[in-house]
């Protein structure tokens, strides 16, 4: 038995808790204040303000700030490394900023937090399940540890089974679930006591396209009930597809925070281009970046992206600057700005890994 990582075990003793009101309006940090597209004037449900989380001389997390209201789902999109984790786990109370603070409703994350953690539902990125037991007995098990009562819980197990989809392998032990399946129930795990917040770590990392489009389509449907949901990836796509807002975090830094329409706009009328070479392609960057017109370029793989003003007529300079920088280009896409291009428009590098 045993998969339960303390690292992530949010195993909070938690009773129900409507307060979700009171907390003095104010904007996001370091970004201009942006409007949710769905809910308007709600008050939000998280406040994350001004947090900073070092480890030893490393900052893991600088002076982050944002909120997220009821049925609002706020995406934090950055690379490996960008400082996600941790926001979220100084969102959950799972640690202690070394400045800042977070409300959850009206309620301070704070040393104690028990209320405020009442609230929140968490989905850690690892998959943090019993694997000898059942999908029932697991839910029954997490259930158990928000100290819901027996027929609540009864009832509760059910209701998520049939949220995730999982009525049917109910009876199965979870060793024998597909790994999209295994995080499905790690979601379920999180919604027993009804949160207010739900928050997800990346949660289809690893996971087949076809879970992966379930678990999208599930944290849609949460929020569309009313839920407020914090969700970190490093896919564009997802972000994207899913989320109301989204906060761009690279090195620890909230570097910008909207709709993606208002995050794409910020690039005016640029394209991105996307070509596939071989060479010296760090070279071919470095053209470019000296070509006017040219806003950012990146090499990632075999690819070198770059952020432009009329991709389609810069084509052929571009082509010029591989050949001057011995790349051999074979293939050539120009599209729309879309959340990538706004990333490598933002921080000078791509958010792919
Ligand atoms: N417990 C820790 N001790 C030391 N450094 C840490 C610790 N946790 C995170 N870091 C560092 O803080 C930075 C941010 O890490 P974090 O895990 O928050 O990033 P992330 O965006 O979630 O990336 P990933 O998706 O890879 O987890 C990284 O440089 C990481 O190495």
């Amino acid at each position: 038995m045993g998969l339960w990582s303390p690292r992530h075990g949010a195993a909070w003793l938690v009773g129900m808790d409507s307060q979700q009101h009171g907390i003095p309006a104010g904007g996001a940090v370091g970004v201009a204040p942006q409007r949710a597209a769905r809910p308007l004037r709600a008050e939000p449900v998280l406040r994350a303000e001004h947090l900073v989380r070092r480890f030893g001389d490393r900052i893991a997390v600088a002076d982050v700030g944002f909120t997220v209201a009821p049925g609002e789902t706020y995406g934090l999109l950055g690379p490996n490394g960008a400082g996600k984790t941790t926001t979220i786990r100084l969102v959950c109370g799972l640690l202690t900023p070394d400045s800042g603070r977070v409300t959850i409703g009206s309620h301070l994350m704070d040393g104690g937090g028990t209320a405020a953690r009442a609230l929140v539902g968490y989905v850690p990125q690892e998959v943090a399940l019993y694997p000898d037991l059942t999908a029932r007995e697991n839910l029954r098990f997490f259930g158990r540890l928000y100290a819901l009562p027996r027929r609540v819980l009864q009832q509760r197990v059910e209701e998520v089974l049939d949220l995730v989809d999982l009525r049917d392998r109910a009876e199965d032990r979870v060793d024998s679930f597909s790994g999209g399946m295994q995080r499905r129930l790690n979601i379920g795990a999180g919604l027993l006591h009804r949160p207010t917040l739900l928050v997800l770590d990346e949660p289809t990392v690893g996971v087949d396209p076809q879970s992966r489009h379930a678990i999208l389509e599930s944290v849609r449907r949460f929020g569309a009930s009313g839920m407020a949901v914090l969700y970190t990836t490093h896919y564009m796509e997802e972000a994207e597809r899913i989320c109301d807002r989204v906060g761009i975090i690279d090195h620890g830094r909230l570097v910008a925070e909207g709709t993606r329409r208002e995050l794409v706009s910020r690039l005016g009328e640029r394209d991105r281009i996307t070509l596939t070479a071989t060479g010296d392609l760090t070279a071919f960057a470095t053209a470019c970046r000296g070509l006017a017109g040219v806003d950012g370029a990146d090499v990632s793989g075999p690819e070198v992206h770059l952020v432009v003003r009329e991709g389609r007529h810069l084509l052929p300079a571009v082509l010029e600057a591989a050949d001057r920088a011995g790349a051999a280009v074979s293939s050539v896409d120009v599209a729309e700005p879309d959340l990538e291009a706004v990333f490598l428009h933002l921080t000078g590098t791509a958010l792919r890994e």
